[in-house]
């Protein structure tokens, strides 16, 4: 069984669609140029990354819980630049102090933003090839958000750093990492560590509701021992605007339209009194994962998305 593929050049039409399907992920593989570049700029990143405070991770599904060094920053649309409006930043997540972090840190540090773009340019190609192929119009491309969490992952406070198993609470996901410690799960305890020369692409829980389970989240974990490397990722988490309806994949009629709330789907994804996901079936964590029934709070009235 894969748990990812390794696609060389432009996909094949239906290719991540079937790999999404599948609950798996897509490695779009780096030319040796791409792979220069982003190597440089992880490098760099994770340098500076070195100075700040070391933060909790959520527990996982399996309760690990383990301290990193982060900061995120964000897009209004995808493939455009970095919007410097501290407001937006602090509106997209449950961390506002991360969101403060992450304008300080390019205040602080304006050579680190060559290597943060290099890094975005990447992660934002490979979202956009796997956002149209699962069926998001092009058209809406500049109301999506993106988030992008830059972390170093080492042992500072603890036996360990990382992050418990999840699925993530996005419609896609793309990371770049410099070391292993990622492990993506399947069912039946089916385990692997994904390569690294390339950008990976994973489905997230949003795109699991929005498309009424055609597509199945990818669930992972990332653990760095003390004896380890410190490593470095950069996610981008692509999302449809919050709290807002969302018309379904593939065209709507009036009543079709998923009601968007991130932090709702956040909370059901990690809701360990459920006892569901029900095709998941990994190394058991401590209760079970609740599937993904969709979002607990009713979202806006408005649809700030046409039907594409
Ligand atoms: O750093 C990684 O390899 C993955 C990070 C991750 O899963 C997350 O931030 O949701
Ligand atoms: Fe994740």
């Amino acid at each position: 069984m894969h748990m990812y593929a390794r696609l060389l050049g432009p996909a094949d039409a239906g290719e991540i669609d079937r790999l999404f399907r599948d609950g798996t992920g897509a490695l779009f593989v780096w030319t040796p140029r791409e792979a220069a570049g982003v190597e440089a700029s992880m490098a760099a990143l994770k340098d500076l990354l070195t100075g700040l405070a070391p933060q909790d991770t959520f527990p996982g599904l399996d309760r690990l819980r383990a301290d990193r060094q982060s900061f995120w920053l964000a897009s209004r649309g995808l493939g455009t630049p970095f919007t410097p409006d501290p407001a937006f930043l602090e509106s997209l997540d449950g961390d506002p102090a991360g969101g403060r972090r992450g304008a300080a840190f390019l205040h602080g540090n304006p050579q680190a933003g060559a290597d943060l773009e290099t890094l975005k340019e990447s992660l934002d190609r490979a979202l956009a090839l796997s956002a149209a192929e699962v069926g998001i119009p092009r058209s809406w491309y500049p109301a999506l958000t993106v988030r992008y969490r830059v972390i170093r992952y080492a042992p500072l406070r603890r036996r360990s750093a990382g992050i418990g198993m999840h699925p993530d609470g996005s419609v896609l996901s793309a990371l770049v990492t410099d070391r292993p410690g990622l492990t993506l799960w399947r069912d039946a305890g089916t385990a692997v560590q994904p390569a690294r020369d390339g950008t990976l692409v994973l489905p997230g829980s949003i795109l699991h509701r929005w498309s009424e389970g055609r597509y199945d989240p990818t669930f992972h974990r990332v653990e760095v021992g003390r004896d380890a490397e410190p490593k470095f990722s950069m996610v981008a988490f692509l999302n449809f605007p919050d709290r807002s309806g969302i018309p379904r994949r593939g065209g709507t009629t009036a009543g079709r339209v998923f009601p968007n709330d991130v932090q709702a789907c956040k909370e059901d994804d990690m809701d360990r009194g459920g006892g569901h996901w029900q095709r998941f079936a990994g190394p058991r964590p401590a209760t079970e994962p609740r599937p993904a029934t969709g979002p607990r709070s009713a979202a806006g009235p408005a649809n700030a998305l046409r039907a594409g």
